[in-house]
């Protein structure tokens, strides 16, 4: 039996501005090695419930605990051990994408990184384009390179808002493939997604959101398939 503590631990998660209540009683148990999707359509609270995760925006009620940090109280520790993609943002446009590994290196004060890096950036297929600035990079470029940032430093719990959206085959393929290397190390992984299928490729739990609420914990055996879709669609309606 399994006593560690959970990687990622949130309890009657509520998030409201001002009058939109963004997210409205989420619970959620999620250890080491274990990928949980946030499945749902636009609006239905996946990014708010990440960012909170990412220790960027605090919770209006309830708790999160990750890595053992409780998210509120210990926001910049929230920081140093997850790896975040926002679902948006987050890159500077007159940095080339080697310079964004540098910083992000810098600020984890990461030594030794610069050949996992390049590795990342050939997998990700930004290896020719990695001396161009950023605010040159299509859509699917960008997103592929926020989560090799996310993903650069090994991080305890890996946070990836959407990280499929505009992605081609290959960047699917890189961005499956860095979700298995970071549970094969013991990470923890939450994959925010409105793509069933996506989802439960990635991870071995989905977590379905409507309107800010929870409505469904469930495998992705019970997602899967025809029945899957019918069983995800009656969530929705
Ligand atoms: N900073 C904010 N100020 C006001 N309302 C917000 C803010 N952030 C999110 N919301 C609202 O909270 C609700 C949930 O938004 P959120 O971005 O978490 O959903 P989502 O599931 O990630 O959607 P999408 O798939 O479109 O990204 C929406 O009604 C949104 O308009």
């Amino acid at each position: 039996m399994n006593d560690q503590p959970p990687a990622v631990e949130v309890r009657s998660l509520h998030v409201r501005f001002g009058d939109v209540e963004a997210v409205a009683g989420v619970d959620l148990a999620a250890g080491a090695g274990q990928a949980t999707a946030l499945l749902g359509r636009n609006g239905a609270g996946k990014s708010t419930t990440m960012r909170v995760l990412a220790g960027v925006v605090p919770p209006t009620a309830g708790s999160a605990t990750v890595a053992g940090f409780d998210v509120r109280r210990e926001p910049v520790a929230v920081k140093r051990a997850t790896g975040y993609c926002p679902d948006v943002g987050g890159l500077v446009p007159r940095a080339t994408a080697w310079e964004h590994l540098q910083l992000a290196a810098r600020l984890r004060r990461l030594v030794g990184w610069e050949d996992r890096g390049r590795d990342l950036l050939e997998r990700f297929g930004l290896g020719d384009a990695s001396h161009r600035v950023t605010g040159g990079f299509s859509h699917g470029m960008g997103r592929r390179l926020s989560v090799v940032l996310a993903t650069l430093h090994e991080p305890e719990v890996l946070l990836l808002d959407e990280p499929f959206d505009g992605v081609d085959p290959l960047g699917v393929e890189a961005t499956l493939e860095a979700i298995a290397d970071a549970r094969a190390r013991g990470a923890c992984v939450l994959v925010s997604t409105h793509l069933r299928e996506l989802a439960i490729e990635a991870c071995g739990d989905v977590l379905v959101l409507r309107g800010g609420s929870q409505v469904a914990m469930l495998t992705a055996d019970e997602m899967a398939g025809e029945e899957g879709a019918r069983a995800y669609r009656a969530l929705l309606d």
